[in-house]
């Protein structure tokens, strides 16, 4: 097990700001938070990785209570660059966590050249830009190879070349066994990343929207809208006419039976596009109301 967090409650003071979140992680992953802001991503975060207290609940990380400090070998968290110092250089902060974690300084450039800061290692941090943050803030993440990676909004400030270098490795992480969480706003990188979106509202899990998005989305473009839309109609198929072509979600309607019925109506199809229904879909779904405020 990498995770088991059970009924975890959270308050600041009255303030009930984690509601008996409870989930487990058994197989490595990468997990989306997605949530409104406020929702409580990062206190659930920093809950987790023993950086604050909570009032009730169990959390064991990689088989140990949360608390272990021997977790520090294999757990990273990226936060956001207040952890960095200033008058320090890149170089320094990553030399720093080698020692720490005991291991050869020579890892330091080695990851430094890997994520793209040896340019600027050298320099101070009070000269960086917020990408070069982030970007030191990952060098000092992966530095340990670790098998647990929790980041806060870590693409905040990234241009798009950053964006994607970053979602390269993190995915290269996980493809070496690690598992990821990652909160983000970013919805569309999100998507690229990973289908395992934890969406949150108000200090709840509502819903680990694996299944909902990977349900398939069809649209059809055929030879005939008009005789098409009639034979949907005659044979009541859930599908919505849009301008000139038809959609329908796989869990309305097999894609095989639509093309079966307009193959024996005589109804060409030209083209079938595949879409699965995205974080950003989902996420409207699920917090239409706050859209709408
Ligand atoms: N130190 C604190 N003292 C009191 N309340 C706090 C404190 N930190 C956070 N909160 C409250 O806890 C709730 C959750 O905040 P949190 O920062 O975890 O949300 P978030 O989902 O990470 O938000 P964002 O997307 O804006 O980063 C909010 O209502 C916030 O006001």
């Amino acid at each position: 097990m990498i995770i088991n967090v059970q009924g975890l409650k959270k308050s600041y003071k009255k303030q009930l700001v984690l509601k008996n979140i409870t989930f487990q992680i058994e197989e490595p992953q990468i997990i989306a938070l997605v949530g409104p802001n406020g929702s409580g991503k990062t206190t659930m975060m920093n809950c987790l990785m023993n950086l604050l207290p909570f009032q009730e609940g169990n959390v064991t990380i990689l088989g140990k209570k949360h608390s272990d400090p021997t977790l520090f070998y294999d757990v990273s968290y990226l936060q956001d660059n207040r952890v960095l110092y200033g008058d320090l250089t890149g170089a320094d902060h990553l030399q720093f966590i080698c020692h720490a974690q005991k291991l050869p300084t020579s890892k330091a450039k080695e990851v430094a050249a890997y994520v793209g800061m040896d340019k600027y290692a050298k320099k101070r941090v009070r000269s960086y830009s917020l990408g070069m943050k982030q970007h030191l803030l990952l060098a000092m993440a992966i530095l340990n190879d670790p098998k647990l990676i929790l980041l806060d909004e870590p693409i905040n400030g990234l241009d798009p070349t950053s964006a994607i270098h970053m979602r390269h490795i993190l995915m290269d992480l996980h493809a070496k066994g690690a598992t990821v969480i990652i909160s983000s706003h970013n919805l569309e990188e999100i998507d690229k990343m990973t289908n395992t979106i934890y969406f949150m509202k108000d200090g709840e899990i509502l819903e680990e929207s694996l299944d909902a998005l990977n349900i398939a989305h069809y649209t059809l473009y055929v030879s005939d809208s008009e005789k098409a839309q009639e034979i949907f109609a005659t044979h009541q198929l859930p599908i919505v006419k849009e301008e000139n072509h038809f959609t329908f979600s796989e869990e309305a309607l097999s894609l095989q039976l639509a093309i079966d019925i307009l193959n024996q109506n005589d109804v060409q199809i030209q083209h079938i596009e595949n879409k699965k229904i995205g974080a950003e879909k989902r996420y409207m779904e699920l917090f239409e109301s706050e859209l709408r405020r």
